[in-house]
């Protein structure tokens, strides 16, 4: 479904991926975990078509990046980043900047038809919004343009999901009414990348996590296998265990810092 090959990413001589391989099949849901500045916005800009590799092969659902035509990829993939919300208009009502998704447009300079107005109002339904959908979209709490954001993406009905660190800035409370929103989704059928510095976040409907340190992938594959504390160590340099919970892999600090 997603297939980056040998990817290289270099800039001002710097490389920025490095050689980097991962395989994402149908059925399967990823989180990308890395720390500040390791690439993982690199690596979803890719498979939106965005940026292109210095050199290797992308494919998304079966077409070779370089051949085909981006836009027309994206009317598949969902993407969700704080970079695409500060395009949208603040001073919008709720439920029209959620239409908008429907067409990937930013605004509306157009009639809306009635059916795409209904829908947005029921992807609000569907993430408990339906009570804010005449507020404006700057009027609304973090958590809520996040939410926004989520039902937007839903509009196309998108074959792939791609979300860059959405629970940033957000309360534990707000954090965890939309991870569960998130974790919803399995009922869906749509892969999510996910990419975030927290491993908290990896909800039971994440199958497979890729480690990501200085653009290169540490390690790749079924979560129970990557998330070790090795392998955590290798990334964040401190002593860790982790504890699964309900599924939920929770990180203890153990020992000192740089010790
Ligand atoms: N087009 C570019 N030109 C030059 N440098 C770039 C470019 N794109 C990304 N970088 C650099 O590559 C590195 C990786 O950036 P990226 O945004 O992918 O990291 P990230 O893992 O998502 O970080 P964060 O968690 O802080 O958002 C950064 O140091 C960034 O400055």
């Amino acid at each position: 479904m997603i297939d980056l090959s040998h990817v290289n990413f270099i800039r001002e001589e710097r490389t920025i991926l490095n050689d980097v391989n991962l395989h994402m099949n149908p059925g399967e849901n990823w989180m990308i975990l890395g720390k500040n500045g390791s690439g993982k916005t690199t690596i979803l800009e890719m498979i939106n078509g965005y940026t292109f590799p210095s050199s290797g092969h992308i494919t998304v659902l079966d077409q070779l990046y370089g051949t085909v035509d981006v836009r027309e990829m994206r009317k598949s993939i969902g993407y969700i980043s704080q970079t695409l919300f500060e395009k949208l208009s603040l001073t919008d009502p709720v439920w029209e900047v959620v239409a908008t998704g429907e067409y990937s447009y930013l605004r509306f300079y157009e009639d809306i038809p009635q059916e795409v107005i209904d829908k947005a109002h029921s992807k609000l339904e569907s993430v408990q919004l339906a009570h804010l959908s005449e507020q404006l979209l700057g009027s609304l709490s973090q958590g809520e343009r996040k939410k926004v954001m989520l039902a937007r993406a839903l509009m196309s009905q998108p074959r792939i999901l791609i979300m860059d660190e959405p629970c940033a800035g957000l309360d534990l409370y707000e954090r965890e009414k939309l991870l569960d929103n998130i974790n919803d989704l399995r009922k869906q059928d749509i892969m999510i990348v996910y990419v975030t510095h927290h491993t908290e976040e990896i909800m039971p409907l994440f199958t497979h996590v890729a480690l990501i340190d200085e653009g290169q992938i540490i390690a790749s594959g079924l979560k129970r296998d990557v998330l070790t504390a090795d392998n955590l160590y290798r990334i964040f340099q401190i002593p860790l265990q982790i504890n699964w919970v309900d599924d939920r892999p929770w990180i203890q600090v153990i020992g000192s810092f740089n010790k």
